[in-house]
């Protein structure tokens, strides 16, 4: 769609940022994990449609590996994107958050509402991502979708000596833990204050808000919202786009 003809955002207006400028170290060699294929399409092209499947994103801001931001702009101008969605490109950071930042340095006016999405996550269902939105919507500054643990967690100290086994000095309670997925969703304000105001290093967006003393809420997340990080997670990635194609009948 051209500038001309797009309708300028309302309040309601809902903009996706994708990370998607990580190495992949966890993966091992190979190109950046977001522009590996799964099943013949790269990662961030599922990522992106997963966010444009919501009929409430509008943007998708990429923030893309800094040397490959035209490699990427040429990716996603060759697969198709529901007409209703725009997308920016722009290099990312030496950090997620580095990535984030300039995700959101790029973002227009007129988006109140901001996602935060994992390239890495390309799987996410779209009832998931609405209902993040939803809850922004509804005046949370901050909504991330999480999952109870399946596994019990124990907390370790350094060992005592190279090679030492760690000493474990906690086992917290697991029915009060979860596990945090992506897109999660912000009151646009919040996040860019957020990430002006936090200077330390940090693993997620929602962490950020917490340290501004804000309130940071969960909604439901999904096992398919998984995070491809190791080699098994491109197996079950595959295995659960096949279930899919099996479930559409094509
Ligand atoms: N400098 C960075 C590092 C990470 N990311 C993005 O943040 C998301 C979550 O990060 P992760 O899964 O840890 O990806 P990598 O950093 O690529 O993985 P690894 O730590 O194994 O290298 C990914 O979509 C990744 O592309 C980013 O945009 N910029
Ligand atoms: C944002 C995140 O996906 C929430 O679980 C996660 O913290 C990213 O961590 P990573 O080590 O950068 O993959």
């Amino acid at each position: 769609m051209s500038d001309e003809s797009r309708p300028s955002p309302g309040a309601a207006s809902t903009a996706a940022v994708i990370p998607a400028a990580g190495r992949g170290v966890r993966l091992g060699p190979g190109a950046p994990k977001a522009l590996r294929a799964l099943n013949g399409t790269p990662m961030l092209i599922h990522a992106v449609r997963a966010m444009a499947a919501s009929n409430a994103v509008s943007l998708v801001i990429v923030v893309a590996p800094p040397e490959g931001a035209t490699e990427v702009k040429s990716m996603l101008d060759a697969h198709a994107l529901p007409e209703r969605t725009d997308f920016v490109v722009v290099p990312g950071g030496a950090t997620r958050q580095e990535s984030v930042k300039l995700g959101l340095d790029a973002l227009p006016p007129g988006y109140e509402t901001v996602l935060v999405h994992d390239a890495a996550r390309p799987l996410v269902p779209v009832d998931t991502v609405d209902a993040v939105i939803d809850a922004v919507r509804e005046g949370a500054p901050a909504v991330v979708p999480a999952l109870p643990l399946a596994d019990t967690v124990k907390e370790v100290a350094p060992a005592t000596a190279p090679g030492a086994p760690e000493p474990v000095v906690a086992t917290p309670d697991r029915a009060r833990l979860r596990a945090v997925q992506t897109p999660q969703g912000f009151d646009r304000a919040t996040l860019v204050r957020a990430h002006e105001t936090v200077t330390n290093d940090v693993t997620d967006d929602a962490s950020m808000v917490e340290q501004l003393g804000l309130r940071v809420v969960v909604v439901p997340g999904h096992e398919e919202a998984f995070k491809v990080t190791r080699p098994l997670d491109l197996v079950l990635a595959e295995a659960v786009l096949a279930r899919r194609r099996l479930n559409d009948g094509f």
